[in-house]
């Protein structure tokens, strides 16, 4: 029988640090990398593009079953290509993460995106970015992390980080935005954020990054033979 190949999950709400330490991660170990917001992200642009209702499951599905996305790695950096453009920074605004929020909670549209989010599992590894990563998409995954912060903090990391892209926000506005997103991925019928019964939840509130990404691969370490 073919040996699969390991997956680390790492869950939890927006601005926790989740893509900042499977990037760190991923380059550590040398695994491949799943982001699976970007995928999510990419169907609520497609749709927004093709004048689809971000509302309506049913014509969101086909979207959904024949997204042409492509993740291309340059210099370093994953490189998001929907339909042939290059759409990495159009997926970040605040409009497309509130759309991607609305077409994630429909149970039909996560279906249809399981089998592709699962292709990305090969050796020798996966480090997976997500909501539902270790209770849904790899719930066999051997290491599983719940990565969590205040919606403050997580705000203000956000509010940052958009600043420092050039993009001015309001915090206020910012950490509502951030709570309603939170209140639709905790509360949707399918795939909710959960932390996994199996999984080691880290609070990075007053963590810095650097022991975040630390401690979680000594965790990934004392489990995995790497
Ligand atoms: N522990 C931390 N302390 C301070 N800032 C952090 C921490 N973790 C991440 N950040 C910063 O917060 C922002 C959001 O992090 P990101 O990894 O994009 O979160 P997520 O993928 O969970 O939404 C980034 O600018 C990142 O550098
Ligand atoms: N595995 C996943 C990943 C993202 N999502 C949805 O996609 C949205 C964007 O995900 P993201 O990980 O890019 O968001 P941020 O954490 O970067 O803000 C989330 O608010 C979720 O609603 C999901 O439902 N399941």
């Amino acid at each position: 029988m073919a040996v699969v190949a390991p997956v680390i999950t790492i869950d939890g709400p927006s601005g926790a640090g989740k893509g900042t330490l499977c990037k760190a991660m991923a380059e550590a170990l040398q695994w491949h990398l799943l982001d699976s917001g970007a995928i999510y992200r990419v169907l609520a642009l497609a749709a927004l593009h093709h004048q689809v209702d971000i509302e309506s499951e049913e014509a969101l599905v086909p979207i959904a079953a024949h997204l042409d996305v492509r993740f291309v790695s340059t210099d370093g950096e994953l490189a998001v290509i929907l339909e042939g453009e290059n759409v990495t920074s159009e997926i970040r605004t605040q409009e497309v993460s509130n759309a991607a929020s609305k077409v994630a909670a429909f149970p039909r549209v996560r279906e249809a995106l399981l089998r592709r989010q699962r292709a990305f599992r090969d050796r020798p590894g996966l480090i997976a970015d997500g909501r539902d990563m270790g209770t849904v998409v790899f719930p066999d995954a051997p290491v599983k992390i719940f990565l969590d912060a205040s919606p403050e903090e997580r705000a203000r990391r956000r509010m940052l980080q958009l600043q420092q892209s050039g993009i001015d926000v309001n915090f206020e506005r910012l950490l509502s935005e951030i709570k309603e997103r939170d209140d639709r991925d905790r509360n949707r019928s399918v795939a909710p954020l959960v932390p996994a019964a199996d999984a080691l939840v880290l609070d990075s509130t007053s963590m810095p990054i650097e022991e975040v990404i630390e401690k979680t691969i000594a965790y990934a370490r004392s489990k995995l033979d790497i």
